[in-house]
């Protein structure tokens, strides 16, 4: 339960020093880097035009001055250090502007690659309007210039809160008795531990987190909030991710471990399928990328991807050539979403690792003629070709198809037909070994090495096994990225450090493969629910008796079963229809083979719901299936999908009958680097003293007795 007292750390929330960790070799930063002073204490009189005025005096070089009104902090922007210092020494010297005594700190350069791309942005690119690549970087990827082991800390930190709130839901459940609960063995666990071994753990746990910072030259957190100076948010950010890394045992009531986060292994253009918007930029030039702002806010301006991090190199040169030939045929206007006028609407680039690129171009058809639209087909065929010179800056397309669409929604509609106007129909992409078969309408993993590694972690945990890679991330000493952090010389420490890990994660991901080859198979049937393309079953086809997938779209199935035959898999069988309406057929399947086989036949499902998790009918189906030992969850956003998990572990009523399962572990992989998503695994297994089932209470709500004690926040910042 957290009981955070300030928003402190969340308002410290900043962009933290931007270190480039993911290179190993960084060159120190040269004084002439671009910086920025921050001035605290100016009287509430001084505006912009007074501090310009003063530096320009005194032939001062600022490049910007931002002083809100009212406010006594101001950032300045100078071209160089040695600028920045000459800034703070006039404003030291100038006491009349001070309310008290002036502080001003001259911030460290941003390290070299940063540097690079912030300079990108503030002095132009490819002539498209400055600021609004920034935006769009900053909108799309809003982590983008945080070091990665900070994003990291997030997103573990997040899969901590959601996890807390799982068992604060079930303690808070409607008409649930109390002595129900109490049987539950999972909240058993949580509420047993008596508060002084709470206070015990917290006191241990502060310790670890003095130890930490003191590792780093921090005091202890409440030392410098008892200085009563402002804590600038580098040092903010260093506490928070300290406390997030080091959280109070059993203050957390998170049901299980929280392993580290997995990191990705590719920062940088990691995203294999981009959709890009048309309308105008800035200055009402026709143009494609991502839109700036919300449309139901009013906002229409499209801005390139060029600062994205999470888009391919391949992908921006697809865009940048779509836009060329926009701009070069004016008699097809880029759609207007307000006048509901105009034709180019969506163009969607997927990009393969393994070279293989689809291109998807999606337009209005209204009012174009046979021979209009014949003529912008052939036009896409001559832009995207199917072999190019080696140096042509597009990639061959080996599938190109349009859509024609007058829907308001914008996107790509999947009910209306996807014609194939060059190329072969599918694309292909490796992963884990096996070759997928994809066609313009599939869902498959946007970022395909994360996704090998997500899934080799779902394929050990649903064997009942560690991962040897999600152990080694968990047991590294994260002090070694805040040491890092702790001055610019250590930025280099920090990006070898980093260069380090990427090489030990290719030799951990080399065991964890031989690992499970080696491993007997398991005799438990495995069922693949929300199988989409059949990605995860067949990747585990090898370690189980046999698999069986269960997908709502049929067309889904149909990509599964050619994957399978593809690759030669023989014991997966796919089925199309909803978890909820297949699953008791498959429990009868079960236990009619458990009957010819002599055996009893256990069961493992993975649940790879989408996004707002599934229907409860269809976790009531899970839990009713008794042969379901383990459940390996993966939630593509758990704040949206945890009412599942919930559903899951929850005393048994008559509308969620059998044994509740109990989280064991859960881990988050990040698969989006530079944005606040993350996939998180986590595994639960059935509570073996579970109360009998209790009809389902409609009414009002009844407080849980069995509530875990408040502690209280004694190690929380
Ligand atoms: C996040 S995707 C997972 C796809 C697949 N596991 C993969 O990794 O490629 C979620 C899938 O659940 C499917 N789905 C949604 N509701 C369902 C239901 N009630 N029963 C079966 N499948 C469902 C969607 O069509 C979608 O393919």
């Amino acid at each position: 339960m957290s009981t955070k007292r300030s928003g402190e750390f969340e308002d410290a929330a900043q962009p933290a020093k931007e270190i480039k960790l993911e290179t190993p070799e960084v060159e120190p930063p040269k004084t002439g880097s671009k910086t920025k002073v921050l001035v605290q204490n100016l009287t509430n009189k001084v505006k912009e035009a007074d501090l310009a005025k003063l530096f320009a005096d005194n032939g001062l070089s600022v490049t910007r001055i931002n002083k809100p009104n009212g406010r006594s902090t101001a950032t300045l922007h100078c071209p160089s250090v040695e600028a920045a210092e000459a800034v703070a020494k006039l404003l030291d010297a100038t006491p009349d502007i001070a309310r008290g005594q002036l502080k001003c700190r001259v911030l460290k350069p941003r390290d070299q690659m940063q540097q690079a791309v912030i300079d990108e942005a503030e002095n132009g690119s490819d002539g498209e309007p400055v600021d609004l690549a920034l935006a769009i970087a900053n909108q799309t990827t809003p982590l983008w210039k945080r070091p990665y082991f900070s994003q990291l800390f997030r997103k573990r930190d997040y899969t901590f809160k959601q996890l807390n709130s799982v068992t604060e839901t079930v303690m808070g459940i409607r008409g649930v008795k109390p002595e129900s609960l109490a049987k539950v063995q999972w909240l058993r666990d949580l509420s047993k531990v008596k508060m002084t071994e709470r206070n015990a753990g917290i006191a241990a746990a502060k310790q670890r987190r003095i130890e930490a910072l003191a590792e780093v030259g921090l005091p202890p957190y409440e030392e410098l909030k008892a200085r009563n100076e402002p804590i600038s948010p580098e040092t903010l950010e260093i506490v928070k991710s300290i406390h997030a890394r080091i959280p109070a045992p059993f203050h957390d009531n998170a049901p299980c471990h929280v392993l580290a986060t997995v990191p990705s292994p590719v920062l940088d253009g990691y995203r294999n399928k981009c959709e890009f918007g048309f309308g105008t930029d800035a200055d009402g030039q026709p143009t494609l990328g991502f839109m700036a702002g919300k449309f139901s806010r009013g906002t229409v301006t499209v801005g390139p991807p060029d600062l994205c991090r999470h888009v391919s190199p391949v992908a921006k040169a697809l865009v940048t050539a779509m836009r060329d030939h926009v701009r070069s045929h004016p008699q097809w206007p880029v759609y207007n979403r307000v006048t509901k006028s105009g034709v180019w609407r969506l163009l969607v680039t997927r990009t393969h690792a393994s070279g293989e690129n689809m291109v998807i171009v999606q337009y209005d058809p209204t009012g174009l003629s046979d021979e209009a639209k014949a003529e912008l087909r052939r036009g896409l065929c001559d832009l995207f070709p199917t072999t190019v010179s080696a140096d042509s800056p597009v990639p061959a397309i080996r599938s190109l198809y349009v859509q024609e669409s007058t829907d308001l929604h914008n996107g790509l509609n999947p009910a209306l037909p996807f014609h194939l106007i060059q190329g072969e129909p599918h694309v292909y992409e490796n992963l884990l070994g096996l070759r997928f078969q994809i066609s313009p309408n599939s869902f498959f993993q946007a970022n395909t090495r994360g996704a090998e590694r997500l899934y080799a972690i779902v394929r050990r945990w649903a064997m009942g096994q560690d991962s040897p890679y999600t152990l080694a991330v968990d047991r590294e000493d994260p002090l070694r990225y805040f040491k890092g952090a702790a001055d610019e010389e250590d930025a280099i420490a920090a990006a070898r450090l980093e260069a380090e890990r990427v090489k030990r994660d290719a030799q951990l991901e080399i065991d964890d493969a031989a690992a499970t080859a080696a491993a007997v198979p398991s005799d438990a049937v495995l069922l693949d629910l929300c199988c989409g393309t059949g990605t995860i079953g067949l990747s585990m086809a090898g370690a189980f008796r046999r698999v069986v997938g269960i997908e709502s779209i049929p067309s889904a199935i149909e990509d599964a079963k050619l994957n399978a035959a593809a690759n030669g898999i023989t014991n997966v069988t796919f089925h199309a229809g909803r978890v909820e309406d297949l699953l008791p057929k498959q429990l009868t399947e079960l236990r009619a083979e458990a009957e010819t086989r002599g055996v009893p036949s256990t069961a493992v499902a993975i649940l790879d719901p989408p996004r707002p998790g599934l229907d409860a009918s269809a976790i009531s189906a899970v839990r009713t299936c008794a042969a379901i030992s383990r459940v390996v969850f993966i939630a593509c956003d758990l704040k949206s999908s945890k009412s599942n998990i919930v559903d899951l572990c929850r005393p048994p009523t008559n509308k969620f009958p059998g044994e509740p399962f109990r989280p064991v572990r859960a881990v988050p992989v990040d698969l989006f680097p530079h944005t606040e998503h993350c996939e998180v695994v986590v595994e639960l297994v059935r509570d073996p003293e579970a109360p009998k089932a209790e009809p389902e209470a409609k009414g009002q709500k009844i407080e849980a007795e069995a509530e875990p004690e408040k502690v209280e926040p004694e190690a929380e910042a």
